[in-house]
């Protein structure tokens, strides 16, 4: 069942503690008449060791939150910590540290090199950032993704779900502290989105990372822990131990908001 919306901070189980979270925060773009208020005063947590799934109809503010909360982009107001470090108070440089050293990212268009193999694909931001990949761990998540076979294939000659695989493979070479993924599966189609899905899952249960997500998909979400729901830049509910027709039961509750 979803819990109600009330004031405390969502996001947040026992026992888990936050792995980023953010306070009163705010992001508007323009300015006067123009002004969208994209997020409005958001309290949230995300657990460590956890798989969240943001959910929201569209313009809810889904993608923003997970670009505030990543670092990749300012606040209007509010404050934003991962980990224990406050990233709304860091300069461009620290925080372009701090998104190499500490953040994985996935995205729907894969954003892999076509002229890298694939090996070459996963490593290539620790390679720039001069790091040394802890190769049992870079095994472990190779092993763990089915790509041992694949890794000296260049992009175009993988399927998408293997090219997302290999995406994933990258956001978790350098083991980092919390993944995000945005819209993960949007280009792949049911049986590969199911094996990408199975992986994100694999990591948290068997590598221990922590995994949010954003995605318009039910099915998507079903894989989670938790599921955190947005309208108008507000969290307004969230949903431990979701399954797909919860889920899709709950969306449905915002076009009928939104049709009345
Ligand atoms: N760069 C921008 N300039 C102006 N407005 C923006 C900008 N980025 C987002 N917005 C607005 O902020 C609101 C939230 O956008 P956001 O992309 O976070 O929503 P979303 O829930 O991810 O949407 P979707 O599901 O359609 O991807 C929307 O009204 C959007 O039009």
């Amino acid at each position: 069942m979803a819990t109600p919306a009330h004031s405390r901070t969502f996001g947040l189980v026992p026992d888990a503690p936050a792995a980023a979270r953010a306070e009163a925060l705010t992001k508007s773009y323009g300015q006067g008449e123009t002004r969208v208020v994209a997020l409005d005063s958001v309290d949230v947590g995300l657990a460590r060791g956890r798989f969240t799934a943001i959910m929201g109809p569209s313009g809810s503010g889904k993608s923003t939150l997970m670009h505030c909360l990543a670092g990749l982009d300012s606040v209007t107001s509010g404050r934003v910590w991962v980990g224990d470090t406050e990233i709304t108070a860091l300069n461009e440089r620290r925080l372009t540290r701090l998104r190499r050293d500490r953040i994985g990212f996935v995205f729907q268009s894969f954003n892999l090199l076509p002229t890298l193999t694939a090996a070459e694909n996963i490593t290539l931001p620790m390679d720039i950032a001069g790091r040394r990949p802890d190769q049992g761990w870079l095994d472990q998540v190779i092993d763990t993704l089915g790509l041992r076979d694949r890794l000296r294939h260049r992009p175009g000659q993988l399927s998408g779900g293997q090219q997302q695989r290999v995406a994933c493979a990258r956001a978790l070479a350098s083991r980092p502290e919390l993944v995000f993924a945005d819209e993960p599966t949007g280009n792949l189609d049911s049986r590969s989105s199911a094996e990408v899905l199975a992986f994100l899952r694999g990591a948290v249960d068997e590598l221990r990372q922590t995994v949010v997500m954003v995605t318009h998909d039910p099915a998507a979400a079903a894989h989670a822990d938790l599921v955190l729901f947005l309208a108008d830049g507000r969290i307004v509910d969230e949903m431990p131990r979701p399954t797909a027709a919860a889920v899709l039961d709950r969306m449905k509750r915002f076009d009928r908001v939104r049709g009345s």
